[in-house]
């Protein structure tokens, strides 16, 4: 079990974002975070720090989810998988789901609002504060919503640059019974990723945000470099 704490020199960090990020805030999100409840324990989650958001980029089968499985155990991160709550949206019958699947299937983008509807709720639900944000934005309208709405911007954006072959094989592999899983589906996807999700992140290279890894090779050697991104930024490591 992982602990829920973070070193001192984090709240310095915090304060940073917060100072960068004032003209973008205006308490909508931030509300449910500067709420003061108190502690529960020594040593427990304090929800009176500002969260901190790091979005996770990179094509289709780039290795998203696998890398982010492994910030959550080191260093204690909540992993939002856009793609994992749309999906768990036409599971459960919802209104929108037949219009999500039938989405995913052309790999096309579900409107903004919808997706930061269910990434909001889980962010204003947890306990965390460290949140990895995955597979979103997906465009520059995305990103621009996500902004507007949630009024707040990532801390940090990581980018898994991955060759298209390897993704394809990576994909066609995976074997998770996903209706996008299939060749002419990954075909669409990669587009709309080149087209779309590409000019999110050259917005987030310019202003200095964001993290390139080279996403070939095993999982232990692409995490080789993403471990000191985490380390540098000074949160308590909770496991090894
Ligand atoms: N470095 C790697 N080498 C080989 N296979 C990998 C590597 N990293 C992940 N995989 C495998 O590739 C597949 C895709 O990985 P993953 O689901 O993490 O990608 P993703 O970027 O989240 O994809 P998507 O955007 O489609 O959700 C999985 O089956 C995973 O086990
Ligand atoms: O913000 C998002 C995230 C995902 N989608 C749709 O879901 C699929 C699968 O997403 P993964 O991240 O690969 O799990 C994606 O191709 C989109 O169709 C979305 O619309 N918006
Ligand atoms: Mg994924």
């Amino acid at each position: 079990m992982w602990r829920r704490v973070v070193s001192a020199s984090h709240f310095t960090f915090a304060h940073k974002s917060i100072a960068n990020n004032k003209d973008v805030c205006k308490l909508k999100f931030w509300e449910a975070f500067t709420t003061e409840i108190p502690l529960k324990e020594k040593g427990t989650f304090q929800r009176d720090k500002t969260p901190f958001i790091t979005f996770v980029l990179g094509g289709p089968g780039s290795g998203k989810g696998t890398q982010c499985m492994k910030i959550v155990e080191n260093f204690g991160f909540t992993h939002l998988s856009a793609g994992d709550l749309l999906r768990r949206e036409i599971a459960s019958n919802s209104a929108d789901g037949t219009m999500i699947l039938n989405t995913i299937k052309e790999g096309k983008i579900v409107p903004s609002e919808l997706t930061i509807r269910l990434i909001q709720k889980e962010m204003e639900s947890s306990d965390n504060y460290k949140f990895l944000i995955d597979g979103f934005p997906r465009s520059e309208e995305n990103r621009i919503a996500f902004e507007q709405i949630m009024g707040v911007e990532p801390d940090i954006v990581l980018f898994f640059d991955c060759p298209e072959d390897e993704m394809v094989k990576r994909v066609l592999n995976r074997n998770q019974g996903r209706v996008d899983d299939n060749i002419v589906t990954i075909k669409k996807r990669l587009k709309v990723f080149d087209a779309l999700n590409l000019p999110v992140v050259k917005y987030y290279m310019e202003k200095g945000k964001l993290y390139k890894i080279k996403a070939v090779g095993t999982v232990d050697e692409i995490y080789k470099q993403v471990y000191p991104v985490f380390a540098s930024l000074n949160f308590e490591q909770v496991r090894e």
